[in-house]
């Protein structure tokens, strides 16, 4: 078949023909043009006519259209997590989140999605009731909880081995919030991976903040799991979707296949463990080959420092949510002394510097620094994302008038021409 898809339209028909359930385009053979009685009787009808019509449907092979088709959604790939088009479908467990976004853009951040179930290998051969329950419908967001609110930038931990080391966020940023000029950077959802060794404390690193929960049994995550964390910055809603990958080599080759469209990579090694960060090259080398070296922000986590440090402190990091501590039920156990900590965190800053990563050492089990680092992290990813969008618009302003039929060679005028008081 010749000629560019398109809809058929039988040639006549007051309605077009909705084609339900068929996949082969029809086949025409001959049309009234062509057919010319063996005798060569003339056709008065056609001659009236003046030209024949052929009796036909016009048409190639066309677009299909599915009336109630039992096919799952189409998902369009990009580098933000997957836009589900047009299907009210659940979506399947191990799918990528699909956000679809609010009808009306000013509700900052109502950006609905469909959360997925965790997975652990637990889990994986019955997911709960919850996690059924939200496959089986679209989420609205939770409104960003009062402890995600961030109006300053967290500081990085060691000055030595920091993404950049500025007191605030810089000025372009903060007056581009102040004056809503920040675009789509509040309907956005930026892709976090975490990467790392078995066993690790990847899982725990990312419950812990999400959840302020601790497992002490270990379970290995099969493929891929993941969490939504909303953040408003700078009064800005902001998300952050959280992708624990397996550490298991055996799942490997699963969870790299979601390392794609990451705006930020998290490394994580257990500081007790020394191969687990000479590892860390190999795993930073995997995530960046589905990732854009110059794009992406890059940190270094070393996991377990409970068991590295001699007097656990009870303070806001050990306490939960529900304000019970954390620390009073376990006991802890010291691998390494004083000394072999500082010798292995000499080694991981190293590390850290050569891959221009920021360094980070937390514990799941107490919190210590967990919430600092994801902030962190929020904070740097939603900084760049203001900065990309603003370098985007360039010259033009989000908001301003654009003048068609213009005489006037600049073509983007603000509508108010007021000059912002805040920008230098
Ligand atoms: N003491 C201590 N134990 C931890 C900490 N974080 C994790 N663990 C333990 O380490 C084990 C592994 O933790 P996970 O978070 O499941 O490890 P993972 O990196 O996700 O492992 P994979 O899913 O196989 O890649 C579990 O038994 C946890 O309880 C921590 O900060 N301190």
């Amino acid at each position: 078949m010749v000629g560019p898809p398109q809809p058929r339209v039988v040639v006549g028909s007051p309605r077009p023909r909705v084609i339900v359930g068929t996949i082969r385009p029809r086949v025409i053979v001959g049309s009234a043009r062509t057919r010319v009685p063996p005798d060569g009787t003339p056709r008065p009808h056609l001659e009236a006519e003046g030209s024949p019509r052929p009796r036909v449907v016009l048409g190639t092979p066309r677009a299909r259209v599915i009336v109630g088709s039992p096919r799952p959604p189409v998902i369009v790939s990009s580098p933000w997590p997957a836009v589900v088009v047009g299907s009210r479908r659940p979506r399947a467990p191990w799918a990528p989140v699909a956000p679809s976004y609010s009808q009306d853009p000013s509700v900052a951040g109502d950006c609905r999605v469909s959360t997925g179930p965790g997975r652990r290998a637990h889990q994986a051969s019955a997911p709960s009731q919850g996690a059924r329950k939200d496959a089986g419908k679209m989420n609205i967001l939770a409104p960003v909880r009062r402890d995600r609110v961030l109006t300053k930038l967290p500081q990085c931990l060691r000055k030595e081995a920091a993404l950049h080391v500025h007191k605030d966020f810089q000025p372009r940023v903060t007056c581009a919030c102040q004056e809503h000029r920040t675009g789509t950077v509040g309907f956005k959802i930026s892709k976090v991976i975490v990467v790392g060794d078995l066993s690790v404390g990847k899982t725990c690193l990312i419950n812990r903040f999400c959840k302020d929960t601790f497992d002490k049994n270990y379970k290995a995550t099969i493929g891929v799991d993941f969490e939504m964390e909303r953040f408003e910055v700078l009064g800005v809603p902001f998300s952050l979707q959280l992708w624990d990958t397996a550490g298991q080599e055996r799942f490997k080759c699963i969870a790299s296949t979601y390392y794609r469209g990451a705006q930020a990579i998290i490394i994580v090694f257990n500081l007790n463990d020394v191969a687990s960060l000479e590892h860390t090259k190999q795993w930073l080398a995997d995530a960046l080959k589905e990732n854009d070296p110059s794009s992406v922000l890059l940190f270094l986590v070393g996991s377990k420092k409970d068991l590295s440090v001699s007097v656990p402190v009870v303070g806001e990091d050990f306490t939960s949510r529900q304000g019970k501590p954390h620390a009073q039920h376990l006991t802890l156990t010291f691998l390494q002394t004083p000394a072999q900590y500082i010798l292995m965190e000499k080694d991981a800053l190293k590390v850290a510097q050569e891959m221009k990563a920021e360094y980070w050492a937390v514990s799941s089990l107490t919190g210590e620094n967990v919430r600092e680092f994801f902030f962190r992290v929020a904070a740097l990813t939603f900084e760049v994302n203001v900065l990309a969008e603003l370098e985007k618009s360039g010259s033009r302003r989000i908001g301003d008038v654009v003048r068609i039929n213009s005489d006037d060679s600049n073509l983007y005028l603000t509508a108010s021409k007021k000059k912002p008081t805040c920008c230098p």
